[in-house]
Formats: C-alpha cells, sequence, structure tokens
C-alpha cells in the first residue's frame, strides 16, 4: 500500500501556515503545524481551519496544529520557517543573531524525532541560516536545502512576462547566488517561449527588471508595512517540496552545500540543483563568464560574512 508522507512545518505565521495549506491543497502529504508554546491554541485552530477545507477542496490528507515535536517524529520533510521576518528599514542580515538562534534550537528539536527527514530552510538570511541547520542537524549535506532562488527567479519571470504582456508559463530563467541585493538574476540563461530575453528585450528594460528583482523582497516589506512577503514563498516551498517528494528530479534553483562547485568550499549558495528524493541529487555547473562569476563571488562573500555572525567565527 502506498504511505503518505508526512511533512512537518515549523513555525505557523505568515509563510508557515500559507506553506502548510499549499500542501495540503496539493494533497502532498499529511501536514504537522508547529509553534512556540504560547501560541499552541492559534496554531491548533489555524490547522483545525484549513483541515475542514480539505472536504471542500476534496484533499484526503490530515492536517494538526502543536508545539510539540514528538507530534513531528518520523517526518519525510521538515520545512523550517521559524524565525522573525524583517521591517521596512531593514536587511534580511539584521535577522541574522535572532534567527541563527531559533534555527539552531529548532533544528535540534526536529533531528530528534525525525533523524532521516530532509530539511528545507526558509528563515532568513536564508543562505546562512541553511548553513546553521546543517551543522546542528548533522545531516548529510544532500539533505538539507534552502529556498531563494525558485522565489527570486519566480519575480524575474513576473516582470518579464508583465513587460513583453506574454504568459509567466512561457518565462524561464534562474537567479542564483545570495538571496539578498547581491542575488545573480543570470539573464545569458534567460528565455521566453525559447528565445533569448536579450533578444526580445533592450538592455536598459533588462538591467531594470535585474534591479527590481534584487529588491523585490524589500519591495513588498515597504508596501505590507509590517512583515515580508508569504505568497509567493510558500508557492516555491511548495514546489520544491513536490519534487523532492514525488521524486520528481527537478532542475531548479536551491541553495546547497558547496564542496569545490564553481570554486567554493564549505558554503551554502543559491545554485542549479537537481531535487529529487534524495533531496539534492546533483549540482549542475554551468559555464559563467567572467563577470558572471564576479557578481557570483560578491554573491560568496556575502552569505560568508553572514555566516560568520551566524556561527560566531
Ligand atoms: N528564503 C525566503 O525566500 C524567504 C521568504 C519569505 C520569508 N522568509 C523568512 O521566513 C521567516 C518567517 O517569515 P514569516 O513571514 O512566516 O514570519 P512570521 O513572523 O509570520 O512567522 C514566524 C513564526 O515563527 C515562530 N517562531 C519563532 N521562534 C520559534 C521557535 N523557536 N520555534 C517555533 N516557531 C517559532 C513565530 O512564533 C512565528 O509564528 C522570516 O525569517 C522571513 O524573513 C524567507
Ligand atoms: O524580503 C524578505 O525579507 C522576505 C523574503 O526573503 C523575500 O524575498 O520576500
Amino acid at each position: 500500500m502506498l504511505k503518505r508522507k508526512k511533512i512537518s512545518v515549523i513555525g505557523a505565521g505568515f509563510t508557515g501556515s500559507t506553506t502548510a495549506f499549499m500542501l495540503a491543497l496539493k494533497e502532498l502529504g499529511d501536514v504537522v503545524l508547529l509553534d512556540i508554546p504560547q501560541l499552541e491554541n492559534p496554531t491548533k485552530g489555524k490547522a483545525l481551519d484549513m483541515l475542514e477545507a480539505t472536504p471542500v477542496v476534496g484533499s484526503d490528507v490530515h492536517i494538526i496544529g502543536t508545539s510539540s515535536y514528538e507530534d513531528t517524529a518520523n517526518s519525510d520533510l521538515v520545512i523550517i520557517t521559524a524565525g522573525m521576518a524583517r521591517k521596512p528599514g531593514m536587511s534580511r542580515d539584521d535577522l541574522v543573531t535572532t534567527n541563527a538562534n531559533i534555527v539552531r534550537s529548532v533544528t535540534e528539536q526536529v533531528v530528534k524525532f525525525s533523524p532521516n527527514a530532509i530539511l528545507l530552510v526558509l528563515s532568513n538570511p536564508v543562505d546562512a541560516m541553511t548553513y546553521v541547520a546543517y551543522k546542528a542537524s548533522g545531516f548529510p549535506k544532500n539533505r538539507v536545502i534552502g529556498q531563494a532562488g525558485v522565489l527570486d527567479t519566480a519575480r524575474f519571470r513576473t516582470f518579464v512576462a508583465e513587460e513583453l504582456s506574454v504568459s509567466v508559463e512561457d518565462v524561464s530563467g534562474f537567479v542564483l547566488g545570495v538571496h539578498g541585493d547581491d542575488m545573480v538574476p543570470l539573464v545569458r540563461y534567460s528565455y521566453v517561449g525559447g528565445i533569448p530575453l536579450e533578444k526580445l528585450l533592450p538592455k536598459d528594460r533588462i538591467d531594470a527588471i535585474v534591479e527590481r528583482t534584487r529588491k523585490g523582497g524589500g519591495e513588498i516589506v515597504n508596501l505590507l508595512g509590517n512583515g515580508s512577503a508569504y505568497y509567493a514563498p510558500a508557492a516555491s516551498l511548495v514546489q520544491m517540496a513536490e519534487a523532492i517528494l514525488k521524486d520528481k528530479r527537478r532542475l531548479l534553483p536551491a541553495i546547497a552545500y558547496l564542496e569545490g562547485e564553481f570554486g567554493y568550499n564549505d558554503l551554502f549558495l543559491g545554485v542549479p540543483c537537481v531535487l529529487g528524493g534524495n533531496g539534492i541529487e546533483r549540482i549542475v555547473e554551468i559555464d559563467l563568464l567572467p563577470d558572471e562569476k564576479e557578481a557570483l563571488d560578491k554573491s560568496a562573500e556575502s552569505v560568508r560574512n553572514a555566516i560568520r555572525v551566524a556561527v560566531g567565527k
């Protein structure tokens, strides 16, 4: 008999609860939503509300809310969204010390009960937080992954589709590097219906889209006023979760541990990855032009600085 997957989402705030609901809508597995003991009742309430939507949408999954890690036992996938979100005027790196402590303690609890899980990290600054989760878990590198590139690429695709008045489905591309202002949208590898983007838009328009993508998170933070984006981040987590849980072997940008790839060592950074049942099945190295490599180096340096603060090195 086919066994249902179990997915735990740690942090039941905006991104955590939206992710839990999207996972349930897609029937990817039973969902456990966990937050701190002080928020146990609201977490239970959110989960029950989602469960009561399942008959309407026709999704046969179970969803519970909890503050107890025992309920997360034997999860196949654990998504970590716990931590502070930034407010207008802050950078993601301003969250590093607070969120490193949260991500470290959450990971230690998670791995006690789910030693074979794959960890998918969202908490910011996410490249450094994925490093913290990796060290705290002791898991092999393929089972610790961070989310940034799917979201950053989604923003890029949205802006290109709007500019050209074409379907978002026909725009492809990928954004590598740090999830911050130094991210690297690879214009040269971006296509619209198979046509290179550079043949469809003048350089100044592409530059404007690249800049808007880099600042995409901040644009939403400024509009919301008291928190950060959650619909597109949740959708991005769910796309990665689906690739892993269904062993789809999708080639997506993901934050992966590098041991020599792209010339970096002992670093988590957004790179093209094949995502499947083992988590990161492999990293796909691509040729970069000197200016692209220089931009990726800057990205890597920015992650190294955040890691130094996160782990106190
Ligand atoms: N990587 C990305 O692309 C991306 C995208 C969106 C948000 N984020 C980050 O994700 C994090 C969550 O964002 P959000 O909008 O959901 O914030 P939020 O404030 O709505 O939710 C965070 C939740 O974490 C919980 N939490 C805090 N400490 C905890 C602990 N020790 N154990 C369990 N739960 C704990 C809080 O109680 C809260 O409910 C932030 O750090 C944000 O910057 C990253
Ligand atoms: O911008 C943020 O702080 C949240 C997230 O990283 C995003 O890109 O939306």
